[in-house]
């Protein structure tokens, strides 16, 4: 048996064409929302995501803001960007491009972010309002999970979920959303203290893995036919000397699992488009 596939790129267009729709509806109104991004320094990877949501803005109909910083930018000149998208009413929300150069207070920055404006979803306050069940921007990573596994019916209330990994931006809003009362899951947040890994994941009807350790789960941590998300991504070189990015799941899983969000072209794709829905979300409350 070979897993079906859940294409997570496919599954953005879709998401992506519903946004055009809702973007032309905004600009009848004389509304154009609008992403901005941050990014300090010049690293190629950070770069490259930077530019790719720009394309996917330009995509949809959304206007770009862009605010570029040299790598050895200061503390004050980035909280003085933050400051000036705070006060831009034309900024419906933007984000930080992580990791941020290490001389810069990273939990800082994110706080700096207004709220209302956080398209990321992870200032502590929007985390919180997860938390206690209140309306707020959710974290891009776990909204586009739970939204690909709606779109391609695999049902959560009820199930046995095991999330591995306990960040703040994947794992643990993940059980937050998959714990809310809509979605009705039943999960277990497994981490690096775990002390049977394989027991956790072999009881789970879903497994969502988000560790960052390539190839961490093997074909004997899944039970036959269950569900497995890879949302690793790690870069590693190759035998031929060349860098290529891996996920956390084995390529074996394939041939145990019922169904696979695999890594590329899964949680990824998601993930942007995700942030493009919080934008407009937040421009449509106007
Ligand atoms: N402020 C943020 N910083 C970072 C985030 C984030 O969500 N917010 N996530 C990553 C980088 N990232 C977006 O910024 C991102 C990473 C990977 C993908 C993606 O689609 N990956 C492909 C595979 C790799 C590739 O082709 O490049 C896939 O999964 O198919 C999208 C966005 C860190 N920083």
């Amino acid at each position: 048996m070979t897993a079906t596939l859940l294409d997570g790129k496919a599954t953005a267009a879709e998401i992506k064409d519903e946004l055009r729709t809702r973007v032309k509806a905004l600009a009848e109104r004389g509304a154009v929302p609008g992403l901005g991004t941050v990014l300090v320094g010049s690293d190629p990877g950070s770069q490259a995501y930077v530019n790719g949501k720009h394309r996917d803005c330009a995509e949809v109909g959304i206007a770009s803001i862009r605010r570029e910083l040299p790598a050895d930018a200061t503390q004050e000149q980035v909280d003085r960007t933050l400051a000036e998208l705070n006060a831009d009413p034309a900024c419906h929300g933007y984000i930080v491009q992580l990791p941020l150069p290490a001389h810069l207070d990273t939990q800082r920055v994110l706080e700096l972010i207004d709220p209302e404006k956080d398209a990321d979803g992870l200032h502590p306050v929007n985390l919180g309002r997860l938390v206690l069940g209140y309306d707020a921007p959710l974290p891009c990573t776990p909204r586009g999970i739970v939204e690909l596994l709606r779109r391609h019916e695999v049902p959560l209330r009820g199930a046995n979920v095991a999330v591995v990994g306990r960040g703040n931006t994947v794992g643990r809003p993940l059980g937050l959303l998959l714990t809310r009362r809509s979605e009705n899951a039943t999960v277990t947040l497994c981490h690096t203290g775990t002390l049977d890994l394989a027991a956790h994941t072999r009881a789970a009807d879903i497994v969502i893995v988000a560790a960052g350790v390539p190839g961490l789960l093997t074909a004997e941590m899944v039970t036959p036919g269950a569900v497995v998300v890879d949302v690793g991504i790690t870069r590693v070189i190759g035998s031929d000397g060349k860098g290529r990015y891996t996920g956390d799941v084995a390529p074996e899983v394939f041939e145990v699992a019922g169904k696979v969000v695999p890594m590329p072209g899964g949680v990824g794709p998601m993930t942007r488009a995700m942030l493009l829905t919080n934008v407009v979300e937040r421009a449509e409350r106007g």
